[in-house]
């Protein structure tokens, strides 16, 4: 049997324990600090067995996934590091920065027991195990960060484990890890949140931002709606990249000022045209930063019961809808629906079904 101990039951560990419950050879154990997390997550039966305390669940566990904020992942490396561990076991994280944490495990000594820092790519505004899915990271890259000197076996060992949650292995360097993820995923939640919050502003003296409030601002903007927590430790945690990134996003935002000042039209046109010729090579249907669930997009044309009609079409071929979400529902043009489902195999039966049913499909 290998016993898995997850600590942090919320989105992330309650995803990674409905992936290995129920799994032949494996036992999964959850501890949380937070009363209200526990309770949570025993009673929705995600993790096999509840630990009474962390020296519990770690020094009977043959892999240990830390699921806390970023902030406090050091503290539990130190605090796991002084504990007797079994031998041979893995300690991983699934933090969103890389470099910090695995400076901590570099300095210290784990005695038979092996640290390999971990980032599944995947994830969403959401928090808290109420929003975990064995699902979540179907398709998405799970960044491991082994130090150059971690055995082979081990990462063999944790990347074997990990074909559980259907996602991709890649092996990245925590310096270059913290670069990158910190422009395609840190930067644009800065950005939503400051948009939002400027937006706010407008509002407070005038309520008809909010009701004019269309799909562009809320697709730009949904990131915005994270876990305060979770967003204040990793932007702290990766301050200095974010800093420096926050100077080429002014760079950005200045171009923009001085193509309007000087009317530029073609500069304006060619900046939208780079920008979608580089977002359309973007990989279309993998899951990861952007795309957090399988979702397409459909055509309705403006007459009322089509929403529902959609709806029961997908029901009556036993097609599991997770989310149906109207983009645009003005009464002079006409709308689009966003259709989110679970897995690969539901959006290509739900894209095959509408598509023979004479719907406008795309994504
Ligand atoms: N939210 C996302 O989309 C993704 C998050 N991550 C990383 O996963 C980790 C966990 O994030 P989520 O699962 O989203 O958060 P969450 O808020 O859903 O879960 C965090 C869990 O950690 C527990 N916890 C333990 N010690 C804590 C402490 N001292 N302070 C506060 N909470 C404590 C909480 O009770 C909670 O159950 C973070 O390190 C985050 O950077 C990684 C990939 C995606
Ligand atoms: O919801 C989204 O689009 C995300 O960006 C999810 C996400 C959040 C944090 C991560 O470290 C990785 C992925």
């Amino acid at each position: 049997m290998t016993r898995i101990a997850i600590f942090g039951v919320g989105l992330i560990g309650g995803s990674l324990a409905l992936c290995f419950k129920g799994k032949p050879g494996l036992t999964v154990v959850g501890y949380d600090v937070r009363e209200s997390s526990a309770a949570k997550y025993v009673e929705r039966g995600v993790v096999d067995e509840m630990a009474a305390s962390l020296r519990d669940a770690a020094e009977s566990a043959d892999v240990i996934f830390l699921c806390v904020p970023v902030g406090v992942l050091d503290q539990y490396v130190r605090e796991i590091s002084e504990l007797r561990l079994k031998s041979g076991c893995i300690i991983t994280d699934v933090g969103s920065t890389k470099s910090s944490v695995a400076r901590t495990a570099a300095a210290l000594r784990f005695s038979g027991a092996t640290f390999i820092g971990g980032h599944p790519m995947a994830g969403s505004e959401r928090s808290g195990v109420e929003a975990a899915s064995s699902h979540l990271f179907e398709n998405a890259f799970y960044v491991l960060t082994p130090e150059p000197g971690a055995p082979a076996e081990a990462v063999d060992r944790l990347s074997n484990l990990l074909k559980a949650t259907k996602a991709h292995i890649v092996h990245v360097n925590p310096d270059e890890h913290d670069e990158i993820v910190g422009a395609i995923s840190h930067l644009p939640h800065i950005i939503a949140v400051a948009l939002v919050n400027q937006i706010r502003g407008y509002n407070e003296t005038n309520p008809l931002y909010s009701v004019l409030a269309a799909g562009g601002f809320r697709d730009i903007t949904r990131i915005a709606s994270s876990d305060p927590i979770v967003w204040r430790d990793i932007l702290i945690s990766n301050r200095e990249i974010l800093l420096k990134l926050l100077q080429g996003w002014n760079k950005e935002t200045h171009k923009f000022i001085r193509m309007l000042e000087g009317k530029d039209a073609e500069g304006i046109q060619e900046a939208f045209k780079q920008a979608g010729a580089f977002r359309s090579q973007l990989p279309e249907r993998r899951k990861g930063m952007i795309h957090s669930l399988y979702e397409c997009y459909v055509d309705v044309p403006d007459h009322p019961g089509i929403i529902g009609k959609i709806a029961t079409e997908l029901g009556n071929a036993r097609i599991n809808l997770s989310n149906l979400q109207i983009i645009e529902s003005r009464e002079d043009v006409p709308g689009v629906l966003r259709l989110s489902f679970r897995t690969q195999d539901d959006l290509d039966q739900a894209v095959e079904k509408l598509s023979q049913t004479g719907h406008s499909v795309h994504f």
